[in-house]
């Protein structure tokens, strides 16, 4: 808060405070004055009650006096009078006597026949009734005299009218005495506050009556040099009104003075009433009313003047609050800005009135606006018409809360062509919209380089779409997720969603199977690999794939599947099997040549050797070929040759190995076979090939016969060639024995044989 609001609230405040003090002191002015005109007309308006009640007495008495003063010749005797006056004082009650003086004061008649003989007159009054009878006398004149005490010891004041007997000469008066006790409770009646004082003063300051009682003021006289009373009767007026008198002892007091002489009415002194007030009780209450409005007032003061000094620290604690969050919010402003202008997009801010508040540096730029001109400018100036009616259902969008982006082609200023990203973004603030931020990204870049990607995809997919080989993409768990029109060829499927989640390897053949998942694994695991394997296509193509596998990652490096390329090497694969076969078989027979033999038969060996089973070999050879040769030409022989072959194939079983050696040589494996059971073979291989009829293409019938050399795997570590060697060696003995015989190998060899070696013949 500034020194000038502070200021300020104090003075409004002190302000305020004096406004209503001066207001309040008005108007306890005003009820002081009210206070004083509301006391002053109350106290004449009782002065008015005694006065009019004096008057109505007065006059009464001077009539009443008149009366008696008439009838006097006419009442006698003495008693009748006294009757006659008893009954008159009798009616008056504010009268105590009425008696009839003679000149000397005695009673000649009176209410009271007890004082009639007395001389009733004080002795001051009477001298002023001798000086009325001495030739002052006026009979129309109502003669009121000063307090005295009566004959009986009352203090009264004698009210008198004179008589003249029967010649006119002065005979006395005719008088009556007011009683006090009468006036007394008069008085004391229109008394309305205890500190309420009430006098009834004779003309010449005796006081007659007063109220409350109070000592010696019965007997005092008011008629002093400079009294009050004394000012009355000299002012000549009727009333006078005394708002604040002070006597040299006592408080101040109001008072009202009013002389009571009725109108027509002839008296020689008239009487005055005098009614006087504390001015302290007057005032009492305003007074009370004063000082508690003070004491209000005063805690007013204090209040307000606490409450603006805590307000004001409070506001001061605000005011620092406001400061160090206004320094944060342009701290936060300032680092926002040299972020926004440090970024790589344009940052605005429109209100909802569509006035920029904000703009960073390249939404400035962009524009060509500096600051102070963007900031304040409606956003339809700034677009343009064009650009504005193309935006405007975005931005009305944005004001109703929802987010917007949209892609904007622009012509910068440069007159070349610029690719745009827009958000707007809704400033929503408890439900209200207030404007939306605009961030707008210069995507040109991005668009060259995706248009870029696109053709360069293009030409990927061209070149996979045209690609003679198979290419195919596996998910991480080995299902088909892309196939090239070469690959889907290949496994004989019409469409890229017939093979689409397909498991890879459940669709090659089930032996390559374990395989071709292990190659999976390998390369989940990041490693290539490359795996060969058969397939039978959805069609039923029989087809050999040599499959080579890489992991595909995403831009996180983490493996997402497998691509695969898998080139179709069936002619290859069939070609190599040709080789293969060739290298193996002996081409004028169809059987294992020598060296394909001598595996298969180690593999037989082997498998022997592994699981324990019998083993024989035979060696047989067909006797005097070269005779054959010789007698019927080479081709004959041949075809002795592949008669021999046909024969052992259809003689021995599809488990035992054949092969021709070379010439007329075979030798035979016979697995899980022991050397009786092999002699058997032998044997019925040797009547079979001796019943076997060659014919040539003169018609002429070859026969022919061979020995059979046979041997069975005694010694567990024997190998091959050493069977071989022994079976050679039996079909030695076999020759040497006269040939179409079968001759077994014995290991104790003693006289086996023709040549006594380690054979025997069979037959
Ligand atoms: N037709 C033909 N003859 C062959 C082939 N290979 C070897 N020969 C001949 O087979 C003959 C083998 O003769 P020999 O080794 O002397 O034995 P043999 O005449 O059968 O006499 P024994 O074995 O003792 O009964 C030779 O004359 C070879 O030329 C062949 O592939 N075809």
């Amino acid at each position: 808060m500034k020194p000038d609001s502070l200021f300020a609230q104090r003075s409004i405040v002190a302000v305020a405070l004096v406004v209503l003090g001066i207001a309040a002191i008005l108007n306890y002015v005003q009820e002081h004055v009210r206070v004083f005109n509301r006391e002053q007309d109350r106290l004449q308006t009782q002065a008015h009650v005694i006065e009019e009640n004096l008057n109505q007495t007065l006059v009464a008495l001077n009539g009443v006096l008149g009366d008696i003063r008439q009838q006097l010749p006419a009442v006698e005797p003495a008693d009748n009078l006294n009757r006659y006056l008893k009954t008159l004082s009798d009616g008056m009650p504010s009268v105590r006597t009425l008696a009839v003086l003679d000149v000397n004061g005695h009673a000649l008649a009176a209410s009271r026949p007890e004082l009639v003989g007395f001389q009733l007159i004080d002795p001051d009054y009477r001298q002023q009734a001798e000086f009325q009878m001495a030739g002052r006398l006026d009979i129309d004149t109502l003669y009121i005299s000063p307090p005295f005490r009566s004959t009986l010891g009352a203090f009264v004041i004698g009210v008198s009218r004179t008589w003249t007997d029967s010649r006119g000469k002065v005979g006395g008066v005719v008088i009556a005495t007011l009683d006090r006790n009468y006036f007394s409770p008069l008085l004391d009646s229109i008394r309305y506050a205890p500190d309420m004082k009430a006098a009834l003063v004779h003309w010449d300051g005796d006081v007659f009556l007063a109220e409350p009682e109070q000592n010696g003021l019965a007997d005092a006289n008011f008629l002093r040099q400079g009294s009050f009373f004394a000012e009355h009767r000299q002012s000549g007026r009727d009333i006078t009104v005394l708002p604040h008198v002070r006597f040299s002892q006592g408080d101040a007091r109001m008072m009202i003075q009013r002389t009571v002489k009725p109108a027509g009415l002839k008296m020689d002194k008239p009487l005055v009433v005098e009614i006087d007030r504390s001015v302290d009780e007057i005032y009492a209450t305003w007074r009370r009313d004063a000082r508690l409005f003070a004491a209000l007032y005063t805690l007013i003061l204090i209040t307000s003047l606490f409450v603006l000094h805590a307000y004001q620290r409070k506001q001061k604690e605000a005011d620092l609050r406001e400061a160090a969050a206004a320094q944060r919010i342009e701290a936060s402003e300032r680092f926002m800005k040299t972020i926004t202008d440090h970024l790589p997009a344009m940052v605005a801010y429109w209100t909802d009135e569509l006035r920029c508040r904000f703009a960073n540096g390249a939404y400035l730029e962009w524009f060509g606006k500096a600051p102070q001109e963007l900031i304040g400018t409606r956003i339809q100036d700034l677009l343009g018409e064009e650009l504005f009616r193309k935006n405007e259902p975005y931005i009305r969008a944005a004001l109703q809360g929802e987010r917007q982006q949209f892609a904007r082609t622009l012509i910068k200023a440069d007159g070349s062509t610029g690719y745009t990203w827009a958000q707007y973004i809704p400033d929503r603030q408890e439900g209200i919209v207030h404007g939306f931020f605009v961030l707008v990204s210069d995507v040109t870049p991005l668009k060259e380089a995706e248009r870029a990607l696109a053709e360069s995809e293009w030409k990927l997919r061209t070149i996979i779409e045209t690609e003679p080989e198979c290419v195919t993409l596996l998910a991480a768990d080995g299902t088909v997720q892309q196939m090239n029109p070469a690959g889907l060829a290949m496994f004989g499927a019409a469409s890229e969603q017939q093979v689409a989640g397909t498991s890879m390897g459940g669709m090659i053949d089930a032996p390559y199977q374990p395989a071709f998942n292990a190659l999976l694994a390998d390369v989940g695991e990041g490693k290539s690999g490359t795996l060969t394997f058969e397939l039978v296509g959805l069609t039923g193509i029989h087809c050999w794939l040599e499959c080579h596998a890489v992991p595909m990652r995403d831009r996180n490096e983490r493996i997402t599947g497998s691509l695969c390329v898998m080139r179709d090497i069936t002619d290859r694969k069939k070609a190599e099997q040709e080789l293969q076969h060739l290298a193996q078989t002996d081409s004028l027979t169809g059987l294992a040549n020598r060296r394909h033999f001598m595996a298969l038969a180690e593999q037989e060996l082997e498998h022997c050797s592994r699981y324990g089973g019998p083993l024989a070999v035979l060696m047989a050879d067909i006797d005097r070929f070269k005779k054959i040769n010789d007698t019927h030409g080479h081709k004959c022989g041949d075809a002795v040759i592949r008669r021999m072959a046909e024969l052992c194939r259809k003689t021995l079983r599809s488990a035992d190995v054949v092969g021709r050696l070379g010439g007329e040589e075979f030798a035979v494996v016979l697995p899980e076979t022991d050397l009786r059971h092999a002699v058997d073979v032998a044997e019925l291989l040797r009547q079979r090939i001796g019943q076997a009829e060659v014919h040539t293409d003169t018609g002429e019938v070859i026969r022919f016969t061979v020995s059979i050399g046979v041997a069975s795997r005694t010694d567990k570590n024997a190998d091959i060639e050493t069977l071989l060697a022994q079976a050679d060696e039996a079909l030695y003995a076999a020759k040497n024995s006269g040939r179409d015989k079968v001759c077994e190998y014995e290991a104790a060899a003693t006289g086996v044989g023709e040549n006594g070696g380690a054979a025997r013949p069979k037959s």
